[in-house]
């Protein structure tokens, strides 16, 4: 095969992260960013690795299929746009696959179709993927387009961790189940942390926080999701940027019959206006730290209230697991967020977690350990990387349908 390039899509629900990929060696080529789509203020920002140019547009892109027009447009001014004969395949992520997709799947009409299907219980995830996949298309129709799903690492929970507990039929009619989300990422870091501690994963049992402006925690045990927070939808689980995570579901009742709020405001509520953004105005956690440190005690709460409820799920999690050999913090707040892995594992010390505050304290874009010398649990700073997970599966689903196997 001589195409080995990939290019990987992130669509989420108002930004499109890239990157352009060369398998032979899993080097990047190009890395970019468009975010606020929709927006007056949007921005594409495009770094070319092999020249080293960063090139910057503001001024609004309206909407996806805008966004990835002006993504083809920077990677052809490097030599490397989508007409490329060096391009083997597009490989994209999508938040919700179902029960349907337990693997990387090459997207045809069926595929597409079922995706499309699946809208309602990913409303803010699920049509961004797919405005992502058919300008790619259109752009490249005779290229392999690959899905790669958030929901796939997560279809070997086991039913007692799936299921809600509602009756059996209707739950079955309507699929309402657990299906858990950002599976690409905690397979990634369970697999990552598994090679800092230098043992493979079949022989290791991982706590991972995915700490994102969406966030879930996951339990792996053996290389294998047993549980996770994320739900029907990406709403369940953790504090989130701007969603609420758990609550009793009785609040939605509430709300509609003494509050007098329709479904879809209530939706809207629990999607965009809650989390830390409805306790306190900001969902960025470096915001939240500022006002903290200004001695804000709204910034406070919301902080105390995100760290409570993650401290809850490390603990379950180490009930569903029995043992654990380590926790790992990845993406935005949880690569970056030193107060708020110290703050999540504090007090833990009985359960043999514990975090070494220089460890803690050093920045940087590699894989690390946290925890001091001799804790009976590791933890460890694994920064994800969804775009590279996404480029080999690709490739290695493509590759495999060039053999014919
Ligand atoms: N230096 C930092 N300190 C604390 N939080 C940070 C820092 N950098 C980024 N973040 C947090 O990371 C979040 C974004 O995480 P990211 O994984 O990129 O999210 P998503 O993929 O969901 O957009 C931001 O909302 C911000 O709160
Ligand atoms: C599923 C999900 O919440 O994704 P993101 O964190 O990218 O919004
Ligand atoms: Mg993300």
């Amino acid at each position: 095969m001589n195409a080995t390039r990939v290019l990987v899509l992130n669509s989420g629900s108002s930004s499109v992260k890239y990157q352009l990929l060369d398998m032979r060696d899993a080097s990047r080529l190009a890395v970019g960013l468009v975010e606020r789509i929709g927006e007056q203020t949007s921005r594409l920002k495009h770094t070319c690795l092999s020249s080293g140019d960063t090139r910057e547009q503001n001024g609004p892109i309206a909407d996806h299929d805008a966004a990835l027009k002006a993504v083809a447009e920077e990677l052809a001014k490097d030599g490397s746009g989508l007409d490329s004969p060096e391009l083997a395949a597009i490989g994209h992520r999508v938040v919700h696959g179902g029960m349907f997709f337990t693997e990387p799947t090459v997207i045809d009409d069926a595929v597409l179709t079922e995706i499309e299907r699946l809208i309602p219980v990913a409303p803010l995830h699920n049509p961004a993927n797919l405005t992502g996949i058919r300008t790619a298309m259109a752009l490249r129709p005779d290229l392999p387009q690959v899905a790669v799903f958030d929901t796939a690492f997560h279809t070997t929970m086991p039913e007692s961790a799936a299921r809600y507990a509602i009756e059996t039929k209707l739950a079955d009619r309507y699929r309402v189940r657990r299906y858990g989300f950002h599976g690409t990422s905690h397979a990634y870091v369970s697999r990552e942390t598994a090679r800092l501690l230098g043992r493979a994963p079949e022989d290791v049992n991982v706590i991972v926080l995915h700490l994102g402006n969406g966030a879930s925690a996951t339990a792996v045990r053996g290389g294998k999701c047993v549980d996770t927070s994320m739900g029907l939808t990406p709403l369940e689980g953790l504090v989130m940027g701007t969603r609420s995570g758990d609550l009793d579901p009785a609040v939605i009742f509430h709300l509609q019959r003494v509050g007098g709020m329709s479904m879809d405001e209530i939706d809207t509520l629990l999607n965009k206006r809650s989390g830390l953004f409805g306790l306190c105005g900001d969902n960025d956690m470096r915001e939240i730290r500022r006002r903290m440190d200004e001695g804000d005690e709204q910034a406070r709460l919301a902080f105390d209230i995100y760290i409570h409820r993650l401290k809850k799920y490390i603990g379950a999690y180490y009930a569903v697991l029995g043992t654990v050999d380590a926790v790992a913090f990845t993406a935005g707040v949880g690569e970056n967020a030193d107060f708020v892995r110290a703050a999540a594992l504090a007090g833990l010390e009985g359960l043999g977690l514990a975090v070494d505050g220089a460890r803690n304290a050093v920045r940087g874009g590699e894989a690390r350990l946290i925890s001091p010398d001799g804790a009976r649990v590791a933890v460890a700073v694994v920064p994800t990387d969804e775009e590279m997970e996404i480029a080999s599966q690709t490739y290695a689903l493509v590759g495999k349908d060039s053999r014919g196997n």
